[in-house]
Parts: structure tokens; sequence; C-alpha cells
């Protein structure tokens, strides 16, 4: 029989200001798979055939080997045992999160992917199972958790033992190897399966009330790139600063209602924004000049996840705050689109 199936996940805005890999917020843009399986033939193999719309379809790959979903969704498959995609697999993708922007899109892709090996091996695996292959591609757990749970989510890496350790030290390379193999070369060995439970979360309160407004440059920033110029040392002046917002801002949001007083401080950040402004024109401008006394309605405003994107949380005024924004941005020259996003729940399989 045919199985049909599709996987919406959700895009994401980490970190919120203090909270550098720990934690991430779901909004409600989708990348959204929709997926044909045909019955098993005994015809020859039929490789899977992909199409896809929306943001990134001039950049993104068709080749199932080489398309970072389908990729994670094979990497899945073979470390459980199930050597290839089944024959004759049709994949449309539809995608509303923009590439490079800071909103998650590779945390999405991600996660699509292991949602995706999960239900074409039919393997059952639990939320926290398909968070460790999540966590073997995108390192840091911020996205991929709020992704596949959805919401405002904490999270942080278990201390692995040695064994663990080496288990989740595999170079990507061998994670997501160029597949296939060249014709007539063997697969090789399936890649090791992931150590259990690398990642642990909490989804902490949200107060209704709260919208995201993502004010979005019109260029993109590799979080690859935007890690680069970050230190490997912190004062402890500075890491204390941090410590001290993420602490009353993951509360502070869930009030009903909120305090802008106590939320626009607990947004400001010392570990990365700093860093960042200089591959942001414009950063500082936009977070210094609108503040809750200017713009009543605003609660803080943050880089979302390695940006370029900003974020601004909000309970009214959301329009006044984003031209305010988009003229900032224009006087350092910078482009920008912006939409007011509600917090989305997790991923999904229909
Ligand atoms: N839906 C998708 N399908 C395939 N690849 C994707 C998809 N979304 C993102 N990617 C890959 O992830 C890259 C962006 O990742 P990254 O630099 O981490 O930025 P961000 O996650 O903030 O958008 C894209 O350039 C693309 O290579
Ligand atoms: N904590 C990470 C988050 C990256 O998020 P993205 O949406 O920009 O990929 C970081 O700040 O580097």
């Amino acid at each position: 029989m045919t199985r049909q199936f599709t996987v919406k996940v959700p895009a994401t805005s980490a970190n919120i200001g203090p909270g550098f890999d720990v934690v991430g917020l779901s909004l409600s843009l989708h990348l959204t798979l929709k997926v044909t399986v045909p019955p098993a033939s005994e015809q020859a193999y039929l490789e899977p055939a992909i199409t896809y719309s929306g943001e990134g379809a001039d950049e993104v790959p068709l080749d199932a080997y080489k398309n970072l979903t389908t990729r994670v969704a094979l990497y899945v498959l073979r470390c459980n045992g199930i050597r290839s995609f089944p024959s004759g697999l049709t994949l449309h993708a539809h995608n509303e999160i923009p590439f490079g922007r800071g909103l998650g899109s590779s945390g999405a892709a991600v996660i699509a992917g292991v949602i995706l090996g999960n239900e074409l091996g039919q393997l059952n695996l639990s939320k926290e199972r398909l968070l460790d292959f999540a966590l073997m591609v995108e390192r840091h757990p911020d996205n991929v958790t709020a992704a596949l749970i959805g919401g405002f989510v904490g999270s942080y890496l278990r201390e692995l033992d040695e064994a663990d350790t080496a288990a989740a030290s595999v170079p990507l390379s061998e994670v997501l190897p160029e597949y296939p193999p060249d014709a007539g070369e063997d697969w090789g060995l399936n890649p090791p399966p992931p150590p259990s439970g690398i990642g642990h979360y909490v989804r902490f309160g949200w107060s209704e009330p709260i919208k995201a407004i993502a004010i979005i440059p019109r260029f993109e920033l590799s979080t690859a790139k935007a890690r680069e110029v970050l230190p490997s040392l912190y004062t402890r002046k500075d890491l204390v600063f941090n410590l001290q917002r993420l602490a009353v801002l993951t509360t502070a949001l869930a009030q009903d209602p909120p305090d802008p007083d106590l939320i626009y401080e607990a947004m400001k950040d010392r570990v990365h924004q700093p860093y960042r402004k200089t591959l942001i024109p414009g950063l500082p401008e936009v977070t210094s000049c609108i503040t809750p006394n200017t713009h009543p309605g605003l609660l803080g405003i943050c880089l979302s996840g390695a940006g370029p994107t900003i974020l601004a949380l909000a309970t009214s005024n959301f329009e006044k705050i984003a031209e305010d924004a988009t003229n900032i941005f224009q006087t350092q020259g910078v482009e920008v689109d912006w939409k007011v996003l509600t917090i989305a729940g997790g991923s999904l399989v229909e």
C-alpha cells in the first residue's frame, strides 16, 4: 500500500539574549515535507525524487545524497540497519524559513530529517532518541530542541563518559558522508549510532500575549561564520551578567502580564552579541534605540540566533516597532523585511 505523510517543523529563535546555546523559541514559520512511499516492488530500485518550493528553492540541492534533510534521514536509517531510502520515494518540501538569517533553518532541516528517517524506517524512536540523532549533526541544542518540542525551551548537553565522548565526536563528514559511493564501490560500514541521552530539556511557560517581531536583513550570515568571531574564554563578570539575566528571563516571559522593566534588561547579553556586531551593521543601534520607554508594548530586543535577524518581543505596537527598526537599519545601508510571528507548537507528523 502507498504510504503518505506530512512532516511539519517550525522555525526557531535561539539564545533570546543571554541564553547562548541554551534556550530556543519555536516560531510560526514552517518547513513542511509531503512524503509518498510506494508499495515495495520487485522492480529495479528507483532513487528518491525531491521537489522544493519557498525559501532557498534556488540553492537547495535536490539530490537526496546532497540535501541536508534527506542526508540526515539516511543517517538515521543506516544507524538502524536500513541501508537505503525506500525505492520510488517522492518528497516535496515547502519552506517558509529563510536561510542563514538566525531563524533556525538548518535546525529545522535537521529535525525534519530525523523525523523523516524515523517515519521511513517505521522505527518508532522516542523524542529523546530523535534528539540524539539531531545533536550529532547540529551540535548546539537550542534550535533543534525547540524545533522538536515547541514553545520556549531550555536544554543542556549531558557530560559524556569517555566511550560516549568518542562516539559523539565522530566528525560530521562521517555522520553525513557524501552518498552514494561511486559505481562499483561498497556502501561501507553503517555509521555508528549516537550515544543515548545526549540532550536534556525543559519547556518553560510562555505568556499568551507575547508575540515575536522578526526584523530580517536581506543578507545571509552563516551560523558557522558568526560562531568564529566568538572568544573561547569569558570573564567571570560577563558570565555572571548573563546567568543573572537568563535565570530571571525564563520565568519573566511566563508571567501575565509580562513586566517590560524586568524583561528588557533580562534580554541583554555579553557572551555573543557584542562580538557579532561587526558582522551586522545596525545591530547595536537597533537594540539600544528601541526600548519600552520609546515603544510601549515592547518587552525586549535581541539578536535572533546567530543573526542577522533581530527579535523583538512585544505585546502591542508591533508595526511601529518593526517600522522604526527598519528605518534604523536603513540608515546603516541594510534593507530588511519584517514579520510578526506567534509561538509555534513542536514538530508534527500527520
Ligand atoms: N530546508 C532546507 N533544506 C536543505 N538545506 C537547508 C534547509 N534549510 C537550511 N539548509 C541549509 O542550512 C544552511 C543555513 O544554516 P545556518 O548557517 O545554520 O543558518 P540558519 O540555521 O540560521 O538559517 C543553508 O544555507 C542550507 O545549506
Ligand atoms: N546558539 C547558536 C544559535 C544559532 O542559531 P541559528 O538560527 O543562527 O542557526 C548561536 O548563537 O551560534
